[in-house]
């Protein structure tokens, strides 16, 4: 039986809050369990509000902070356990970050596109710069935008979705199976914030990948996601089926959101940007 993309057991995460003499402890993530098929890809949106764990979370799936309790399983591999450059690098290849804010994942005085070239060199074996103009190329292609668009490109000289494009555009030289998205359209102009994340479900489509979406906006996740869970301090209050969910929603908070939902759709059909 093939194991699943992603597995999280039971997961914790508690931090010694308050400096080292203090004993308090911050419980940001308690007893959290879902799991991702590797057969069927999907938009799974992680959603909550500032302070319910949601950024504790997505570190612990990119491996970037260990579970205090349970296990965070990628394709059956306990991530607490994996050891070795070897592992480490092919793990970096199949799950790959996109961070909230565009203008501080790339430096601003380095041109986008050396971005690119390094991460088709270093991840996806592009021997070259030929090599790794073409990766850089296809991936751009995938999301809207071309090498010619952005070659020589400083940060700066890109609007504020471009750049999250060209984020986008990085994490999929590899070839990734799973997309882990933290707030990716938060600092993005609202007007473009559909756009992008309507491109996550063409990727989903296109290219078989899987996008751990993790946001506190209903309204997007709701539009573009297969499953998802709501986060309340820590702990899932409500998970499923998004449109099940959003639809009998059992939680005080859920219907809560499913109200704000309902006001946000209402708005977009007035102005008939309704995707
Ligand atoms: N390194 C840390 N040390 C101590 N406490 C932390 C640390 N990181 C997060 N926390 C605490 O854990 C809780 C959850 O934080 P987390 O960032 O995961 O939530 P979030 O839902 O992503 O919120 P936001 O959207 O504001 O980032 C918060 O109370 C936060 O203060």
């Amino acid at each position: 039986m093939t194991a699943p993309l992603l597995e999280l057991r039971h997961v914790g995460k508690t931090y010694a809050g308050g400096g080292l003499l203090s004993r308090r402890k911050v419980s940001a993530v308690k007893d959290v369990s879902f799991t991702l098929a590797a057969e069927t890809p999907e938009v799974f949106a992680i959603i909550g509000e500032s302070g319910s764990g949601k950024s504790s979370l997505a570190r612990m799936v990119l491996g970037m902070g260990t579970a205090t309790e349970g296990q965070v399983l990628f394709r059956g591999q306990d991530l607490a356990r994996l050891r070795g450059r070897a592992a480490r690098l092919d793990f970096m290849r199949q799950v790959q970050p996109i961070f909230q804010n565009p203008f501080e994942a790339f430096n601003p005085l380095t041109r986008v596109d050396r971005y690119l070239y390094a991460t088709a060199r270093n991840l996806a074996g592009a021997d070259g710069q030929p090599a790794a103009e073409a990766a850089a190329d296809r991936a751009l292609q995938q999301v809207g935008l071309s090498l010619d668009e952005l070659r020589g490109r400083f940060p700066h000289e890109l609007s504020g979705g471009q750049l999250q494009r060209a984020a986008i555009a990085r994490a999929l030289i590899p070839g990734p199976a799973l997309l882990v998205a933290d707030e990716p359209v938060s600092m993005i102009d609202a007007s473009l914030r559909m756009t992008i994340v309507n491109l996550f479900r063409e990727l989903r489509d296109r290219l078989q990948v899987s996008i751990l979406y993790i946001t506190h906006d209903l309204a997007t996740a709701y539009t573009i996601s297969d499953r998802i869970v709501i986060m309340r301090q820590g702990e899932v209050v409500e998970a499923g089926d998004a449109r099940a969910v959003l639809a009998h929603p059992t939680h005080p908070y859920s219907i809560q959101l499913k109200d704000s939902v309902l006001s946000v759709e209402g708005a977009w059909q007035e102005e008939g940007t309704r995707p």
